[in-house]
């Protein structure tokens, strides 16, 4: 899996790989420019070949300047609009040298009329944005994709858009401060956070990340990075090379070693969640999965259920019963359990059991009054699957501070203080585990799955969750919660329009036979 890098850790890898003689930052410049200078070739394989380059005081505006040098070798007309400041000191200064084309102060040469370009190339600013953007700034994209001339102008960013924070992807300065949107966004070494997070996608357009000859980004060069772990992302590879490890049975297992799953079930009438949960969880390779509900549900539910059996629950007492027998190997609560005290008393009781547990839903906003008694009772090999709103609940200063922060900082921290792997759902779906391992799993770009926001897809992962920690799954609760949430993906984009929640367990063995098992 690829690593994803915050701007500090980003620094501290340059200044690793430069401390030990490897590379100079000028030759990172150099590579940098070389390697989005190719990009835009191959992104734009345009007639006219004319780039307007807008470039910023710092190292960013440093790339700008050998862009312009190799897309002017490759014969594109190229003019340079810099701000004051731009390529006067460290290797910018020395890029700026070996750029010998035109080059103009940027707030002048907006307000002429030149020819439209086919291309626009942000090297304003990036990983170093300290502050909201001048709005000016905007109004020049807008003012040279405006100039008269035939055919669109595309917006290429260089590390990351002007204005957006390259750590939460927010705007920098708030929802309505200037940012200069892009159709596609080059960033050097590793992804970046914020080309994930909040507004990143919608800023970006489009991302391709450009490599610079550094180390691997999930390998540290030298030292681990003084800068905290380092977030991965679980990445789209075709197929991917762990999901067999990962989901298959082996010959010799039978179905008490792929695990038996206990699923909570909710009131008459209200059943529907856990029953999707129950469906997902043995579909996805759990040898058993029995749905425990009220006595007065065991009808409707009988009536609906045929591989998934069936138990009587009226209250925790009983569920204390249940799971006496040790080969319930993995418990789902939340999906349809309402949030009051008797499914507070029956997430205790499960929690009590030290098995693997899912806690969605109803049983997360349970405790909505009193997260510490919640907190007090949950062990690492406890998965929270909120969505925002239930995070919300449980971590509302952590909610609060995340409108500026980023969502990973909040689940990492979140999961520290509830010591379990929490997942906090959403396009950008991020995961940590009490013991700082922090993931993120991007519904966005090429694996946009908005079909999944329907009623009952997190009902559906919870069991999915379930299904792959009941096993042998049990060992690496975190990584399995990662492959979840890459087959909840896959397996809505499998399925695609019309998309609803009952389709999902249905169509994932389609998407596992797709992937080779
Ligand atoms: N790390 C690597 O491995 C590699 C990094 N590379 C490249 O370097 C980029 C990072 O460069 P960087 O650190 O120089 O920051 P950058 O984004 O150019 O901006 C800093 C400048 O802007 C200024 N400034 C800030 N905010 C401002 C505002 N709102 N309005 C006005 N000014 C503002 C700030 O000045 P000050 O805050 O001191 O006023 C400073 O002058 C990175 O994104 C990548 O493109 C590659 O070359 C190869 C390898
Ligand atoms: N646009 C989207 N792209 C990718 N995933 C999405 C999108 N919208 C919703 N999802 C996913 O769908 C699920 C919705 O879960 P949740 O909000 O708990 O719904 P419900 O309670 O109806 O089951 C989450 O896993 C979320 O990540
Ligand atoms: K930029």
């Amino acid at each position: 899996m690829t690593g994803i890098l915050t701007s500090a850790q980003m620094r501290s890898t340059e200044a690793a790989a430069i401390a030990c003689g490897k590379c100079s930052g000028a030759d990172l410049m150099e590579r940098a420019g070389q390697g989005a200078a190719q990009a835009i070739r191959d992104a734009f394989p345009v007639k006219h070949r004319h780039a307007v380059i807008l470039c910023g005081p710092g190292n960013n505006g440093g790339d700008g300047f050998v862009v312009a040098r190799h897309l002017a070798q490759a014969g594109w007309r190229v003019e340079v609009l810099s701000l004051p400041g731009a390529g006067q000191s460290g290797d910018a200064a020395r890029m700026a040298d070996l750029w010998d084309g035109p080059r103009e102060d940027l707030a002048r040469a907006a307000a002429e009329a030149g020819a439209r370009p086919d291309v626009v190339i942000d090297a304003l600013f990036g990983t170093g944005l300290g502050r909201p953007l001048d709005p000016l700034l905007a109004d020049v994209q807008a003012a040279v994709r405006a100039r008269a001339g035939e055919g669109a102008c595309a917006r290429v960013a260089l590390d990351c858009p002007s204005g957006l924070s390259a750590d939460t992807g927010e705007v920098v300065g708030g929802e309505d401060a200037p940012v200069l949107p892009a159709d596609l966004t080059l960033s050097f070494h590793s992804p970046k956070p914020g080309h994930y997070l909040s507004r990143g996608p919608e800023i970006c357009g489009a991302l391709t990340v450009v490599p610079i000859g550094l180390p691997p980004e999930d390998v540290p060069p030298l030292e681990a990075p003084p800068t905290g772990p380092i977030t991965r992302l679980v990445a789209p590879a075709s197929p991917p090379r762990w999901l067999g490890a990962r989901v298959a049975p082996g010959n010799g297992d039978h179905k008490y070693t792929r695990g038996h799953v206990l699923v909570l079930g909710g009131k008459v009438a209200q059943g529907g969640a856990a029953r999707m949960a129950a469906r997902a969880a043995l579909r996805v390779g759990a040898g058993l999965v029995t749905l425990a509900v009220p006595p007065a549900a065991l009808i409707e539910n009988a009536a609906r259920l045929d591989a998934v059996m069936l138990a009587r629950c009226a209250d925790a007492a009983a569920l204390t019963e249940l799971l006496e027998d040790a080969r319930l190997s993995a418990l789902c609560l939340g999906p349809g359990l309402p949030p009051d005290a008797r499914t507070r008393d029956l997430v205790l009781a499960a929690l009590g059991a030290g098995r693997p547990t899912v806690l969605d839903a109803g049983a997360l906003s349970a405790f909505a009054d009193a997260p510490d008694a919640l907190f007090a009772a949950l062990h690492p090999r406890v998965v929270l699957t909120p969505h925002e709103g239930e995070f919300a609940r449980l971590f509302p200063d952590l909610a609060e501070a995340r409108r500026e922060g980023s969502k990973i900082d909040a689940v990492r921290v979140a999961a520290d203080r509830a010591g379990a792997v929490v997942l906090l759902k959403g396009a950008a779906t991020v995961i940590a585990g009490p013991d700082g391992a922090s993931s993120l799993h991007a519904g966005v770009y090429a694996r946009a799955a908005p079909w999944l926001g329907t009623a009952g897809a997190g009902d559906v992962l919870s069991g999915l969750i379930a299904g792959l920690i009941a096993g042998r799954g049990a060992q690496d609760v975190h990584g399995q919660v990662e492959v979840a949430a890459w087959l909840h993906v896959e397996t809505a984009r499998r399925f695609g329009p019309g998309l609803i929640a009952e389709d999902l367990p249905d169509t994932l063995p389609q998407v596992l036979r797709d992937h080779g098992l």
